[in-house]
């Protein structure tokens, strides 16, 4: 029995079979010597972790039967296939020739690597290698780390670890360091140059406990980042400077119809047709919404490089569309829901009334418009509620409209109700609507009441003065809570309106006489704009007039029509009771009734006759009787005939169908000079 031949039973890595452990002397001691049934796998593993090259194997009767010589069994069987088989199989044949040089070339360096390396209590993960790097032989450590590798079938180094490198013909380094990290651990891996009589090189593979627990933070992060790519609906790889795919993510790895083994670790142009990431990660020059075909199928795709300190390291890969026609599906569709809203927006706004005029249309040249119209500027772009104050056709309206145009509401619904114009038992349904069966005669489904209609919207409570208290009361509680409730419904809907309110009545005397809640009061005079009469801002008169006549110039498409200085001066004198929209009436009057191209004062003075005091607007008060009603009638007519005569009593007398000597008697009747 060998002397330095110390055996000990171990469990093999994972093989689950107990053999001896041989423990060997380091080089420089007598060749030890083992029992010839000694597995053969056992005897090399014992050489390497001792730095020899050969030991002496005992016969059955303890006598020396040879000589195991590691160089030359590795050289001439290659990979370590039958471990368990018994050394003295192996023994080298006493009638080979004696090798003339030592085993190898560089005899030394291989065994004072062997023995710093292999003899450290931490003993590395070891493999030796052809110059094909096909695993020779590889030590416990090694199988150990990657159990599920060593299944019996040849194996090379890069099957262990898919990121190591290729190796270089001619490197001129005698040992290489690699980082390789394969899936969740980092190794250090060393590969000695490739030994001068071809049996190949020593790789060992290093987990630096260091490596390993920076790593393991950074390797939480990478995985972290990972399911984040993952999640991404965009196709992504990452490749280095090589070209070599490092990362990918699911969509990727989907549209591509490749496993992650079959990608990351490859070089791109092996693995993805048309690629151009290669050439992307050499140039560091970005491709950015090529046009890219997958399996016929058009894809638009990014290609940026990564620059680090000014390196390019390689270049992310992002499928920005799956696949062109989709968009083009996707964007008809998108075009198709956009006239939809579009033609819904318009039949909205016919339906909530048109909202055509903005501040530009607003003449204001007195001081008391420029404030009132400052004012209303200020306060538009807020969500505020805003009350309107003036009399009867100032322009309450118009500023409404305008208010609601230059507020973030403006594509919202803009809904008028004229509080004086619903009757008292309908105003609670006609604002807030009402349920299915709420009454007889309700539709089915109920109606949307005008707070729904405007929902997100503005409404523009115009006359509120007239509001009944009733619906005052429900007024405010939807103004407090901002939810309103159906006639007849069941619970509440919650609404986002911005309120203007308008009257021409004194609201705070209307408080005094009770005819109008104070609470209400309070809540809508939160920005109160006075509009003032037109009468107190002539001023204004010139502007407005021009304006209107231009107006009136371009819709009837007669440009020749002009007033003389006189009218003008006249119309500017007027007292206007009725404000802004009686000088709109006057002027569409002359304008249409006077056939002449110059029009005189002395005709603008008899449309003014005619018009009266309403400014063309009927007041039931002043038709109550019949016979103020024909006297407005004759009046406006008379006005009308001679103001188209030219003053002209007999033609104007043809005109109205009645004796000149009548017109006469009318005119002096109601006062027409
Ligand atoms: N500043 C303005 N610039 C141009 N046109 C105006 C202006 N203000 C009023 N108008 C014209 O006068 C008309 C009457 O205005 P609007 O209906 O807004 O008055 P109102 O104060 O709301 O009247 P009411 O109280 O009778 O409802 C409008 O249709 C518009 O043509």
């Amino acid at each position: 029995m060998a002397s330095a031949a110390r055996c000990s039973l171990k469990r093999a890595g994972g093989a689950g079979i107990l053999v001896p452990m041989l423990n060997l002397s380091p080089s420089g001691e007598a060749a030890p010597l083992v029992p010839g049934t000694t597995p053969v796998g056992q005897v090399v593993e014992a050489l390497l972790a001792s730095g020899r090259a050969t030991l002496q194997v005992a016969g059955p009767g303890g006598e020396v039967a040879g000589t195991f010589d590691l160089v030359d069994y590795l050289r001439r069987k290659g990979p370590v296939e039958a471990p368990h088989e018994p050394v003295q199989l192996h023994l080298q044949d006493p009638l080979d020739e004696a090798p003339a040089q030592p085993p190898l070339a560089d005899g030394r360096l291989w065994r004072e690597l062997l023995h710093a390396l292999l003899s450290s209590p931490d003993k590395p993960m070891a493999a030796l290698v052809d110059p094909d790097e096909r695993i020779l032989f590889s030590n416990t450590q090694l199988r150990q780390a990657f159990p599920d590798a060593f299944d019996g079938r040849p194996l090379r180094i890069r099957d262990l670890l898919p990121g190591h490198p290729q190796r270089r013909d001619g490197d001129a380094s005698p040992i290489s360091f690699w980082y390789v990290q394969n899936r969740e651990r980092c190794f250090m891996v060393l590969k000695t140059r490739a030994c001068a009589d071809g049996v190949g090189a020593l790789v060992l593979f290093e987990l630096t406990a260091q490596l390993a627990q920076g790593h393991k933070a950074a390797l939480d992060e990478v995985d972290l980042l990972k399911r984040v790519l993952d999640i991404s609906v965009e196709g992504l790889q990452v490749v280095d400077a090589r070209g070599v795919i490092t990362l990918v993510n699911e969509s990727f790895l989907q549209i591509h119809k490749l496993s992650r083994e079959e990608s990351e670790g490859h070089l791109v142009t092996d693995v993805i047709e048309n690629t151009r990431m290669h050439i992307v990660a050499r140039t560091g020059v970005p491709e950015v919404d090529e046009f890219q075909t997958i399996s016929g199928h058009a894809y638009v795709v990014s290609r940026i490089p990564i620059f680090k300190d000014g390196k390019c390291l390689g270049a992310v890969g992002k499928i920005v569309f799956q696949d062109f026609r989709e968009i083009q599906r996707l964007a008809e569709k998108v075009k198709r829901l956009q006239m939809e809203l579009e033609a819904l927006r318009k039949s909205q706004g016919k339906q909530h009334r048109d909202t055509r005029f903005t501040f530009d249309d607003i003449v204001a040249v007195s001081d008391s418009s420029v404030l009132a119209k400052e004012r209303a500027m200020m306060g538009a772009p807020t969500s505020s509620t805003i009350l309107l104050l003036g009399e009867s056709g100032v322009g309450k309206e118009v500023y409404a409209q305008a208010i609601h145009n230059l507020s973030p509401r403006h594509d919202r619904p803009f809904v008028r109700v004229n509080c004086s114009a619903i009757t008292e038992t309908l105003i609670e349904s006609e604002l807030f609507g009402y349920a299915e069966g709420a009454f007889t005669g309700a539709k089915k489904g109920g109606r949307a009441g005008k707070f729904e209609q405007a929902n997100t919207g503005t409404i523009f409570l115009d006359e509120i003065g007239d509001m009944p208290l009733e619906a005052q009361a429900k007024l405010l509680r939807v103004l407090q809570e901002r939810e309103i409730d159906r006639v007849g419904g069941e619970g509440t809907m919650p609404v986002d309106i911005r309120v203007i309110a308008a009257t021409n009545q004194d609201l705070w005397a209307l408080v005094e006489q009770k005819k109008f809640r104070r609470d209400l009061f309070f809540r809508l005079n939160v920005i109160p704009i006075v509009i003032p009469p037109l009468r107190e801002r002539p001023a204004d008169i010139p502007a407005l007039g021009t304006l209107f006549w231009a107006d009136l110039q371009k819709t009837h498409g007669v440009a020749a029509k002009v007033l003389t200085e006189k009218a003008k001066r006249l119309l500017a004198e007027y007292t206007w009771p009725g404000n802004i929209r009686e000088l709109r009436n006057v002027l569409e009057r002359t304008f249409t009734i006077v056939r002449d191209d110059r029009i005189s004062e002395d005709q603008v003075r008899m449309i003014l006759l005619g018009v009266g005091s309403t400014g063309g607007r009927l007041n039931e008060q002043d038709e109550s009787t019949l016979d103020r009603t024909v006297e407005k009638a004759e009046r406006r007519a008379i006005g009308f005939a001679l103001a188209r005569t030219n003053n002209n009593k007999a033609q104007a007398a043809k005109l109205l169908g009645i004796s000149r000597p009548l017109l006469y008697r009318k005119m002096s009747q109601y006062d027409i000079s």
